[in-house]
């Protein structure tokens, strides 16, 4: 027999399941994780950075969550989505029958107004299976008890439903059956038998106002509306090579990662899922990262969604504009500025791991990457032919005034260490990234600016960079100036364009890189453990390999000629996903788990990028080539 994911000990005593269980339902505002055991353990109301009102993920049952699963033994667990959408369904498999379970937040891409709902509809396909539903709500994070009541509806429908509140929250839960109070405990509880062609649902809506609460909606009718959301969506979506089932549940995680109202793009849906168990590298990533959100950008862009790549675009005017010395490496899916990072001093953390923090502090370290990956998707956004803005190259040229003046600098690099700023050679490979694409956009566009002085500085870092960053007693390009441990984000080089693939360091660093980061197979760390146990990241304990690196091997085995290799590891980092085709920041090769933050952007992007690179057959840099035109 198979062994029992959702039926584990942890539970059976109210824990939650593994990351890897988990699926991902998103209204484009917020997102959901409903577990193996039909449990919603993380929900946050009423968009992703808000205070949840399912924190099972962090704690426990009295977190918050909402269960629904047969309440006899179940022999297996099969689930899909159905299609490419973010419709979920649960098979549970028991002695006595076949019970599905549909879950789905339909997304309201259009409509500001509209608030988030959760539908989930329990269908019995075969036999008679005893189904039992719990609803524990938690407001903030777990820290407010509502008070919960059943109410009659007013005119045109006599039903009832159950009204929970607390201060500014309001939950409504409708249902063809609502559960009932528990004796001495905090929440409701239902108990019913489903047979073969019967259904029931449950729609749970959330509100501003206890005053003003949403009208009720037909379940059935909007599982089919989201199906059909995504349907359509994913016509856009042009790709028919290898793997495209991957390809195609990527894109829709990062289309479901983005905020609708405004075009923002989360890096996680998640807050302090650890980097490694037990570990206190626990972060929230429910902000926008210009990182990862201009990444996210140029692979939905690459295939095909260039609305969501507008949208992304206007968002990232709205948020840096103004003074360019207040860039930010991140912000709020609002364009919010000030991410202040706190601790949740009752929750006991995912398997114990302390501290669960809300906010990030990182948001106001110097991370120099960031004006180069800004740069460089605006760049592309204009190549592309995306209609240009008035106020777009008047903010690229205000970044590089301000970055003329900083990119001297030391900073935290890409992996935005806690430790020391120091010279880190990625940084400084995407100072050059700004300022080549500054000086393509002049030439290339006829766009005005000082490019004589631009193509001064970009020549004066790549020279820089070779010099310094070169280590030949290692023979790679290691991960600071002067430094002897190596980063995995020098396979970036030839896929921005820094070096081409057959540069002799680029191939050595590749080799380095493959023989002292990758393990296990498929698994690439970000940087050497030596360089953690020195103190680079400031942070104390070890973490799981980080996958987007992983994809980055593959561009760069591909960027060298080595195609065969590349296709395998794509492969087997394919076959890596989740049941439902997620991937988590991190993978613990001790556990075979996945750790960090999930379903995390980089690690999907990552992928559909290495698709693009292969079957597309094109690196970035190339796909930044207009007309023919190199770099
Ligand atoms: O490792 C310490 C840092 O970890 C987080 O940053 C990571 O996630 C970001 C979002 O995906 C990504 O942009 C960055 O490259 C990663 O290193 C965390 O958010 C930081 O606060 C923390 O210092």
């Amino acid at each position: 027999m198979p062994s029992l994911g959702w039926v584990n000990r942890d539970q059976q005593h109210g824990r939650p399941g593994a990351i890897e269980d988990y699926a991902l339902l998103s209204d484009l505002r917020t997102a959901a994780l409903v577990g193996k055991d039909g449990s919603i353990d993380w929900l946050c109301l009423p968009r992703f950075d808000a205070p949840s009102c399912f924190c099972r993920l962090l704690g426990s049952d009295r977190d918050g969550h909402w269960q629904i699963a047969p309440s006899s033994p179940v022999r297996e667990v099969r689930r899909r989505y159905r299609a490419n959408s973010l419709v979920l369904e649960t098979d549970f498999h028991t002695d006595d029958g076949v019970l599905r379970l549909i879950d789905c937040m339909p997304p309201h891409e259009h409509y500001h107004r509209a608030q988030p709902c959760l539908v989930r509809v329990v269908q019995g396909i075969s036999g008679e299976v005893d189904v039992r539903m719990r609803w524990v709500v938690r407001f903030a994070y777990g820290d407010a008890v509502p008070w919960v009541r059943r109410v009659r509806e007013s005119d045109p429908v006599l039903d009832e439903f159950i009204l929970a509140i607390a201060g500014p929250h309001t939950a409504v839960l409708r249902g063809d059956v609502l559960p009932q109070r528990c004796e001495g405990e905090r929440a409701h509880e239902l108990v019913r038998t489903v047979r073969a062609g019967e259904t029931l649902s449950w729609v749970m809506q959330w509100s501003p106002d206890a005053e003003e609460l949403p009208a009720p909606v037909d379940p059935e009718q909007e599982v089919r509306d989201a199906e059909e959301f995504w349907r359509e969506w994913t016509t856009k979506i042009c790709y028919s090579g290898p793997h495209a089932h991957a390809v195609y549940r990527s894109l829709a995680t990062l289309k479901a990662l983005t905020y609708a109202p405004t075009g923002g793009i989360i890096a996680a849906p998640t807050s302090s899922l650890p980097e490694a168990v037990p570990g206190d590298r626990n972060w929230d990533y429910r902000y926008c990262w210009l990182r990862d959100a201009t990444l996210v950008l140029l692979a939905l862009d690459d295939f095909g969604c260039s609305s969501e790549a507008e949208a992304w675009r206007a968002w990232l005017v709205r948020a840096v504009a103004g003074d360019p010395a207040d860039l930010q490496i991140m912000y709020g899916i609002g364009g919010e500025r000030h991410l202040l990072e706190w601790e949740a001093d009752w929750l006991p953390g995912y398997r114990r791991c302390r501290p669960v923090r809300f906010g990030n502090a990182a948001f106001r370290q110097l991370q120099l990457d960031v004006y180069g990956e800004v740069m460089d998707s605006l760049h592309l956004a204009r190549e592309r032919g995306l209609p240009e803005h008035e106020e777009t190259w008047a903010l690229q040229r205000g970044m590089l005034r301000h970055l003329e003046k900083i990119w001297r600098r030391p900073d935290r690099g890409m992996w935005e260490v806690r430790g020391p700023d120091r010279f880190f050679t990625h940084s400084r490979v995407m100072v050059w990234v700004a300022f080549d694409r500054a000086v393509r956009a002049a030439e290339e566009d006829g766009l005005p600016g000082p490019v004589r002085r631009w193509r001064e500085i970009r020549d004066e870092v790549h020279a820089e960079v070779l010099e310094q960053a070169w280590n030949p007693e290692r023979g790679a390009f290691t991960q600071y100036y002067g430094a002897t441990a190596l980063d995995a984000s020098s396979l970036l080089m030839p896929s921005v364009g820094f070096l081409p693939g057959d540069d002799e360091r680029v191939v050595r660093t590749v080799d380095a890189v493959q023989r002292e980061l990758q393990h296990d197979g498929v698994l690439v760390d970000r940087y050497t453990p030596d360089a953690a146990r020195n103190q680079v990241d400031g942070l104390s304990g070890r973490e799981g390999a980080f996958l987007a690196c992983s994809f980055w091997m593959v561009d760069a085995l591909a960027c060298i000629g080595r195609r065969d290799e590349a296709e395998k590891l794509f492969g087997e980092l394919v076959a890596l996903a989740n049941d439902v085709g997620l991937y988590a920041e991190e993978y613990d090769a001790e556990t075979g788990s996945f750790t960090g933050n999930f379903p995390q952007a980089f690690s999907h992007l990552a992928l559909v990028n290495s698709a693009a690179v292969l079957y597309g057959g094109l690196t970035r840099a190339q796909r930044s080539r207009r007309n023919g035109k190199s770099a």
